[in-house]
């Protein structure tokens, strides 16, 4: 039994969802198939859930949202044409859309941007289910509220354990199971998105709670790249990766597939397999938990914008009990998670996802850690970049480390931060985001295009 996600490009266009139909039907195994919102047709296009965002907005602020709604309903529109179904179905997702506006509006502006970010996938799986009845494939929509429950904000977004029971029941149905992803509902009933590109995580909780034998993830490339396809030219393409490998580098940059989606298929190591939707006969990209064959130490290295240092210094820090503890709970309190934690005997430095902070914030923060910790120097510093370089085969590899910080002394950039993780698949280099992609030219040039080899 295959449990499939077709992302954004995979529905983008009738001739998409097409494929996407042929797909399900060359395979009597895929049995669920989630659906993104549609994407982008070409690079110039606008994602819809990017549309309904913008919607949303217009909502919030009381402006004018026409224009905006009929830029939604002229995409649904166009698919539904060129799929050949009723006009009905656009009508309804336009009715559907002014419902949610109006009705959004009277609970909260949070309330406002997840309900219409979820119709972009909800209306597309009610489309896409109804035109795989129409060329004779028996499908059904399921919708999340029939299990996939979640915890209350403002907690994080993520499937509660009972939502892996309620969904199970689905692995008995004689239909095609058509399910929206990005969406849950909380105990309560309220609807709340997961993250940006989540319709992934739904598809691996739909995979663990029917117990599926792999997780079909289809996207537009044909595997997952040892490093971004967009940045270095032609990358080695990866055949193999275990689980730890692939979280390391999704959190930093390898957008194709959400690292939070790895954790239900890992509990119960049902396998992922990254495939193409343009050309299905590529075998793809396993994900699996122990590595068969034997490759290279690096196996990829990625790259992520947007981190921020919070650095605090204080002399004799190190023998000041429950220093980093206090520090850490002065970030919990003001709401924020933590990346890593350099430290040295007298400072330390805090690296956090710049977007849960804005000058206010900051302000507070400085003058919390000054007045409660009694620190010398306290300061923010932005616009850094994560580089990543991932592999199994890293720990008994000796002189990687070295051979890495020389890669990156090339570029003229200043390595800000190094930190490897004590599991020691990964080592992480902090640094300015003006040097990203030269970074990541020149790591990759070491570790899988050396000149001597
Ligand atoms: N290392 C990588 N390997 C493959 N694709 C990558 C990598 N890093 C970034 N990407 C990008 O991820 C994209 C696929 O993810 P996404 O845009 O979320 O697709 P989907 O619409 O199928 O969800 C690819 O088109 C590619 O540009
Ligand atoms: N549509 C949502 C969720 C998602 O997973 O999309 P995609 O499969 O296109 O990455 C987004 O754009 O974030």
């Amino acid at each position: 039994m295959k449990v499939c996600k077709f992302g954004g490009t995979s529905v983008a266009s009738a001739e998409q969802v097409k494929k996407v139909a042929a797909i399900v039907q060359s395979d009597e195994q895929r049995r669920f198939v989630v659906v993104s919102a549609p994407g982008k047709r070409d690079s110039a296009d606008i994602k819809v859930t990017d549309l309904l965002i913008d919607l949303a907005n217009a909502v919030i602020a009381g402006e004018e949202i026409e224009d905006k709604i009929q830029a939604v309903v002229k995409r649904y529109e166009e698919n539904a044409q060129g799929l050949g179904l009723d006009r009905e179905i656009s009508d309804i997702i336009e009715a559907d859309l002014r419902t949610r506006c109006e009705q959004a509006i009277k609970v909260s502006p949070e309330y406002v941007l997840d309900s219409l970010k979820a119709s972009g996938e909800d209306n597309n799986a009610k489309m896409i289910a109804m035109y795989f009845n129409s060329i004779g494939i028996e499908a059904r929509y399921v919708s999340p509220e029939e299990g996939l429950v979640v915890n209350e904000p403002p907690a994080r977004t993520m499937a509660l354990s009972e939502a892996y029971n309620n969904l199970s029941s689905l692995k008995d149905s004689n239909e095609i199971i058509v399910f929206p992803g990005f969406f849950g509902y909380t105990a309560q009933g309220v609807l709340r998105t997961f993250d940006r590109g989540g319709s992934d995580i739904t598809g691996a909780i739909l995979a663990a709670a029917v117990g599926a034998d792999i997780y079909e993830n289809f996207t537009d490339v044909d595997c997952v790249f040892s490093a971004n396809p967009k940045v270095v030219n032609n990358p080695a393409e990866i055949t193999e990766i275990t689980y730890r490998e692939m979280r390391e580098l999704s959190y930093a940059g390898f957008s194709v597939f959400h690292d939070e989606a790895l954790m239900p298929v890992f509990k119960l190591k049902i396998p992922v397999n990254i495939k193409n939707t343009n050309n299905p006969a590529s075998p793809g990209t396993r994900i699996v938990s122990e590595s068969t064959i034997n490759r290279r130490p690096v196996t990829g290295i990625s790259a992520d914008a947007g981190f921020s240092i919070l650095y605090v210094s204080k002399y004799l820090m190190n023998r000041e009990i429950g220093f980093g503890r206090k520090l850490l709970q002065i970030l919990e309190e003001e709401n924020i998670s933590y990346e890593h934690t350099p430290s040295g005997l007298d400072d330390i430095s805090v690296i956090i996802r710049s977007h849960q902070v804005d000058p206010e914030k900051e302000q507070r923060i400085v003058k919390r850690v000054y007045d409660e910790l009694h620190a010398d120097d306290v300061h923010f510093r932005h616009g850094f970049s994560m580089i990543v370089v991932v592999g199994e085969g890293m720990n008994n590899n000796t002189g990687l480390a070295a051979r890495a910080a020389t890669a990156i002394s090339r570029t003229g950039a200043n390595i800000e931060m190094i930190n490897q993780g004590s599991s020691e698949v990964s080592l992480s280099f902090g640094v300015k985001q003006q040097f990203e992609d030269a970074i990541l030219k020149a790591l990759y040039e070491e570790f899988f295009q050396p000149v001597n080899v």
